[in-house]
This record gives structure tokens, C-alpha cells and sequence, in this order.
């Protein structure tokens, strides 16, 4: 296993993670589309793959997904030429001198396409950093460092401290993420619960959906590139193929990893919503431990992108809820307006349950296990999950005539004890159906009023602030 510190590159290849409790196949390591083509230095507008030889690219014996491609083809990147001089005030001071004279500099903890990453630590307050260090010379050298100083700040992006440089280098100083990568944390880990797994996405979704609004696509979200703090929060790193991008603008080059690239990259036409598709391949590692785009050769991992009906209706998808399903399905759908954006993602109920901390108060478990047992029909396939869902929630959960969230009753056949799956569904639908207008919500988020629910006769008060998806006034006013 590969932790912080190690050389991984080169390990450019398919491996089979088999340590840890619950073995977790999964790509340790891809090249990125580009990678090969800088090798080449030119990029041309065509794609090429090119097989890197079979005895390097197995690891253990298991082969999960293309050892390497090649593509490269960014128009938009000659537009994008922005020099280090963009960079603002806070991160060009360090460029007046030396990083020598400010920082000690330490042994590598990792190695980049363009350089390595060193860990660091000031002089004057003897904090660590870690460094990166890209040579000059390509173009996307100097996208990295702008879009790095554009985005940095938001909690979820690595900080870049300082940039310094030199002739032939920049030499960016960021936080340290300690916690290594989350690839390896996986690897190490195995399966995640859904309640980690749906933490861990609205992290990376807040993430993304902050780079979007900025107007900068990542197109390479992968586990590798998802960085851990000591205290386990997730930082994204490696913005060496984001790229700007402004409303309702395509892009062309085709770029990213094979096992995480959307099919309409590989058409050679997208938008920022490969960011999600990306995001969706990681969740579906995340709770059942396996890439969904799988195969021997490049060439089939990209049919498998482009043509794979993925099956979540039987095998370890059985212990999976319905609404991680639905969330996954919408997130790795081939029909690009029909994927949901990085915001959507965020509201999604399965995201809003396990992720909202006045939702978790709840007492609801508690009261299901006594009154609630709910129908072994409620796990159904996935092309059933809107129906099935929502008319078990109908008969179970509904809006009293005072407009209040009440529980009637379901069958009692399944006891959830040790499985939150089928609850989540319930309650996650239940709460996502009571709505109430962007408008009337508005004026009572500035009221700041208070909520209630009633569950099973329960009333349970919500804070707002903590309860941002839609909710009915209980009270029938405003
Ligand atoms: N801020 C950081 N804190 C701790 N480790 C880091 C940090 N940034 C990078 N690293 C380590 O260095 C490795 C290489 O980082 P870098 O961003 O150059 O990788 P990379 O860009 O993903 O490589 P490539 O561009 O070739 O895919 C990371 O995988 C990580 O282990």
C-alpha cells in the first residue's frame, strides 16, 4: 500500500488493493489522459492510445481498468494562458525572494507529471507546509498555478500558501494535507458505510460545486486527487487539467483518467458536469468497492464508459438503500441533461439524510423500531425506485391536514435493526416531499423561525440553519 511519503508515479497502473479487512479492487493510480501526450510533448487533436506493456500494468494479477491512454487535445488552454503575474498580492509575496530564505525544505512526500511535492516548514513560525514544485516551459504549468490561486481559500481546496519562482520552476507552498490520499484510505479501508460515503460525497460535491461557480471545471476528480487532513477532512488537489470555463460554454479537449472519464469527454464535447460523473464513479467505489467502468485494455474500459448498463438490482447493490442507488444512477447517467449538477447532488435525500445534523437528532429510529417494519418490496430494482419508493412512502409518511408530517403505518415484515438502508429510504423520500416555495421559505429562513415535525406523534422542533432542504409551514402562515 501506498501511504504519503512514497513514490507512486509511475505505479501508473491497474492494481488490486488486498489488504485491510474488506479488499477493495479499485485503481490504485492512472495516468491521465494527457499524461502520455506530454511525454510526447505535442498534443495533437486526435485521440491516441497507446498500451503500456501488460507486465507492467498488473499488479496482483487483477486488471480493473486501462493501464494507459493517452489523449490530449485542449483548445481552450491556449485562451487560458494566464502568467504568474495574475497571482494576488497574498501569494506574490513570497516571489520577491527565495523560497531557500523562508522555508527548510524536507524530504519529498510526493511526485506530480511536472515535478514533486515536498514537505516544508517556515522559518519564521516553524509551521509545515508542503511544496510543489512545477516546472516552467507548458502552458498548463501555469493554468495549475492560476486556477490553484483562483479557487484557493474555500475550505475544501487545498491552500496555496505562496507562490515563489525561480527560471526554470514555480514553487507553490500549501497546506499540508497529512492525512494522505483517499485512494489510500480505501484501499486501506474498504467499503464505506453509507453515512460515511454520503458525508464524504457532500464534501466533494460542496467542493466541486465551488469550482463551478467559479467557473473552473476540475476533470480529473478521482480518489487520487482527494487529499486528508489529520483531521480527515477532504481537501481537492491537483487542478493540473482544470481548466476555466464560462456559462454555457464546451469543452473539447479530452482529458481525465479512464476509469473516471464521462462518455461525452470522450466524444470530444462537455460540460462541468463531468465533474459529477467523475464524483459518481467515487461514490460507487465508496459503497461497494468496485469501479463501475471495468476491463483488460483501454479500449474497453472506454466501451464500458460509453455502452455498460450498470445493474444496481442485485448482488452487493442488495444491501445498498434505494435512494444511494438512485443518487449513483444520476449521477453516472450517459444522458448529460439529465445528470444532475453538483447542487442537485447536494439536495439529493439520500445526501440531505445522512448529512444533516438536526435529521440525525431525529428520533425516528427509535419510534420505527417499534411501529415501523417496512416491506421487503421497498428493495426493488432501480428502474422501480420513484415508483416503489414514493408509494410506500405515501402509505406510510403524509402530510396531515394541518400540514403536518405525520406517520401512519406500514407493513410490518423487516426488522432495520442493523441495516439503516430501508429507513433511509422512507424517511429520506418522506422529508424530500413536503415542499414549500423558494419565496415563503426565503422569508422564513430571515425570521428564523422555528419548525416542527411531527413524527409518530412526536414533535420534533428543526433549526432552519440546519434543516436547508424544503419545509412546510406547520403553523399555516407566514
Ligand atoms: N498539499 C499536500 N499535502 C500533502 N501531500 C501532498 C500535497 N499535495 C500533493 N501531495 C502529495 O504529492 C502527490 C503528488 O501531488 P501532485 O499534485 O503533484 O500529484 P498529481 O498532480 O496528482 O500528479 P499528477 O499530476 O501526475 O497526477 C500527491 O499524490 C500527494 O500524495
Amino acid at each position: 500500500m501506498e501511504f504519503l511519503g512514497k513514490k507512486r508515479k509511475g505505479d501508473d497502473v491497474l492494481q488490486t488493493c488486498q489488504k485491510g479487512p474488506n479488499p477493495l479492487p479499485i485503481i490504485l493510480s492512472h495516468l491521465s489522459l494527457e499524461d502520455y501526450s506530454r511525454q510526447k510533448k505535442k498534443c495533437k487533436d486526435e485521440v491516441t492510445v497507446e498500451k503500456v506493456g501488460s507486465s507492467n500494468s498488473l499488479v496482483n494479477g487483477v486488471v480493473t481498468a486501462p493501464p494507459c491512454v493517452c489523449i490530449c487535445s485542449d483548445h481552450l488552454s491556449r485562451g487560458l494562458k494566464r502568467k504568474i503575474g495574475c497571482i494576488d498580492a497574498a501569494t506574490r509575496l513570497g516571489r520577491k525572494n527565495k523560497i531557500e530564505q523562508e522555508y527548510h525544505m524536507g524530504a519529498t512526500i510526493g511526485k506530480g507529471k511536472f515535478g514533486s511535492v515536498v514537505l516544508c516548514w517556515s522559518k519564521a513560525s516553524g509551521e509545515d507546509f508542503a511544496c510543489k514544485t512545477l516546472r516552467k516551459g507548458e502552458e498548463i504549468v501555469h493554468r495549475e498555478v492560476e486556477i490553484m490561486q483562483h479557487l484557493s481559500g474555500y475550505p475544501g481546496v487545498v491552500t496555496l500558501k505562496a507562490v515563489y519562482e525561480d527560471p526554470e520552476s514555480f514553487h507553490l507552498v500549501m497546506e499540508l494535507c497529512s492525512g494522505g490520499r483517499l485512494l489510500d484510505q480505501m484501499a486501506r479501508e474498504g467499503r464505506y458505510s453509507e453515512q460515511r460515503a454520503a458525508k464524504l460525497l457532500k464534501e466533494l460535491m460542496l467542493v466541486i460545486k465551488y469550482c463551478h461557480d467559479m467557473g473552473v471545471v476540475h476533470r480529473d476528480i478521482k480518489p487520487e486527487n482527494i487529499l486528508l487532513t489529520t483531521s480527515g477532512k477532504m481537501k481537492l488537489a491537483d487542478f493540473g487539467l482544470a481548466v476555466r470555463i464560462s456559462n454555457g460554454q464546451s469543452l473539447t479537449g479530452v482529458v481525465g483518467s479512464p476509469a473516471y472519464v464521462a462518455p461525452e469527454v470522450l466524444a470530444g464535447n462537455y460540460s462541468e458536469k463531468v465533474d459529477v460523473w467523475g464524483a459518481g464513479v467515487l461514490l460507487h467505489a465508496l459503497l461497494v468497492g468496485e469501479l463501475p467502468f471495468q476491463g483488460d485494455s483501454l479500449d474497453s474500459v472506454f466501451e464500458a464508459v460509453k455502452k455498460v448498463k450498470l445493474d444496481f438490482c442485485s448482488g452487493v447493490w442488495e444491501s445498498v438503500s434505494q435512494l444511494a442507488r438512485d443518487l449513483i444512477a444520476h449521477m453516472l447517467t450517459r444522458d448529460v441533461s439529465s445528470r444532475l449538477t453538483a447542487d442537485q447532488v447536494l439536495s439529493h435525500p439520500w445526501i440531505l439524510y445522512y448529512t444533516e445534523p438536526t435529521l440525525r437528532t431525529f428520533t425516528f429510529k427509535q419510534k420505527m423500531k417499534t411501529h415501523v417494519r417496512l416491506t421487503s418490496s421497498l428493495v426493488s430494482p432501480i428502474s422501480g425506485v420513484g415508483s416503489d419508493i414514493n408509494k410506500s412512502v405515501t402509505n406510510g409518511l403524509s402530510l396531515s391536514d394541518d400540514s403536518k408530517l405525520v406517520f401512519t403505518s406500514f407493513n410490518l415484515t423487516k426488522n432495520t435493526e442493523d441495516d439503516d438502508s430501508d429507513l433511509v429510504d422512507v424517511l429520506a423520500m418522506a422529508i424530500s416531499r413536503v415542499t414549500i416555495s423558494e419565496h415563503k421559505r426565503s422569508r422564513h429562513w430571515q425570521r428564523r423561525w422555528r419548525r416542527e415535525l411531527l413524527c409518530d406523534n412526536k414533535v420534533v422542533t428543526l433549526n432552519p440553519f440546519l434543516f436547508p432542504f424544503p419545509l412546510v409551514d406547520i403553523n399555516g402562515k407566514d
